[in-house]
């Protein structure tokens, strides 16, 4: 789906990290293609999922799309700026705008200051002086994440794993941002709080109209937050749709292997789909295959797949605005259940 007017608007995005190596004289001996080519869409107020195995290139993504990482290649505009290359005083006006929440909350909190210092740190930065003052913004902001104002002179260590993460989330709302990136917000938390955090930026988002990139590996926590999901693989996106669309009608092979692995992610009273047990490693992001980067461990790859690489496109007869990059997709009429994998579990 092309969408009108994107809040975020990515496009043919990399990230190669240089590998140095030789001895004595050091020199780049190759590169990890951490982000290879991605195209990605947000528009306001949207929460998109972004899923896909460990060393996928999701947090890469997500410090690209923040601008903590300068990209190798390609482009990222937001609401209609191109911040690819922006220097520290040309992102100076966007960065309020866009803001991150990380995954561990007991590392991203300096301990030695107070939550009301942390929050407010964000306006000390930007020299930012709300009406009636810092503080009060900072006890409003407590509130609105379900923490005690009162708690304002109190240290991170006061505070349990699920309120610190409400302590981050404060502090990426200081601002009111117009983007979060949330790199596995409640992944570091207990699964009995989990919920509790993952519901909190659900009304954040639709009470304020922010826009979400949620980064996660738990593809049950992504169907319940996103609005669109984005699959990655090998530093691409194989596969965007409606969450939906994308659960239950997944087009691309290895969305319907990712898919399978956890039942409990399919449509409520459908029928369950075969496992599929995907064969061989994820190929090294140091040299990854030609063509489609899935190919290597795909039961339907053909030598089409391995001479040139699938654009991310609407598959053809398509009006949900699900987008695929694979030669040989799932066609929209046969049911999930029947498909047969090459390799059933
Ligand atoms: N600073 C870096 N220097 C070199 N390689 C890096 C760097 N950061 C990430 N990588 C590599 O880039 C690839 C993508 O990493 P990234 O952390 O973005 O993946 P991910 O999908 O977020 O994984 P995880 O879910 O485990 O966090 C990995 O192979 C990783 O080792």
């Amino acid at each position: 789906m092309t969408i009108t007017d994107p809040l975020l608007d990515v496009s043919g995005l990399t990230k190669h990290f240089p590998i140095r190596g030789g001895f004595p004289f050091p020199r780049t001996v190759g590169a990890v293609r951490a982000v290879d080519g991605l195209d990605l869409q947000v528009a306001e107020g949207e929460s998109l999922g972004l899923v896909g195995e460990s060393g996928c290139g999701k947090s890469t993504t997500g410090r690209l799309i923040t601008r903590l990482l300068e990209p190798t290649t390609g482009r990222i505009t937001y609401a209609g700026r191109d911040i690819t290359h922006a220097n520290r005083r040309q992102l100076a006006s966007v960065r309020p705008e866009i803001q991150m929440i990380f995954q561990d909350p007991y590392s991203s909190l300096n301990p030695r200051q107070t939550i009301g210092r942390i929050v407010a740190a964000p306006m000390e930065i930007h020299g930012i002086s709300p009406a009636g003052g810092r503080e009060r913004r900072v006890r409003e902001l407590l509130e609105l994440v379900g923490l005690n104002p009162e708690h304002y002179n109190r240290f991170p260590h006061e505070f349990s794993g699920g309120q610190r993460q409400r302590i981050g989330v404060a502090r990426a709302l200081t601002l009111s941002p117009k983007l979060i990136v949330a790199d596995e917000p409640v992944s570091a938390l207990d699964v009995s709080i989990q919920a509790q955090v993952v519901n909190l930026l659900q009304t954040l988002q639709r009470d304020l109209g922010i826009a979400f990139v949620f980064i996660a590996h738990d593809l049950a926590v992504v169907r319940h937050f996103s609005q669109r999901v984005a699959v990655m693989y090998l530093g691409r996106v194989v596969e965007i749709a409606h969450r939906s669309d994308l659960y239950e009608n997944p087009r691309h092979p290895y969305t319907r292997a990712l898919l399978s692995a956890v039942p409990e992610v399919t449509a409520e009273g459908a029928p369950p789909r075969d496992r599929i047990r995907l064969t061989g490693d994820v190929p090294s992001p140091i040299d990854p295959p030609s063509g489609c980067r899935f190919r290597t461990r795909c039961w339907k790859a053909t030598d089409q797949c391995a001479a040139r690489t699938p654009p991310l496109a609407r598959i053809e007869g398509d009006a949900t605005g699900h987008l695929t990059a694979c030669h040989h997709p799932e066609t929209v009429e046969k049911p999930a259940a029947a498909q047969g994998p090459a390799t059933p579990g």
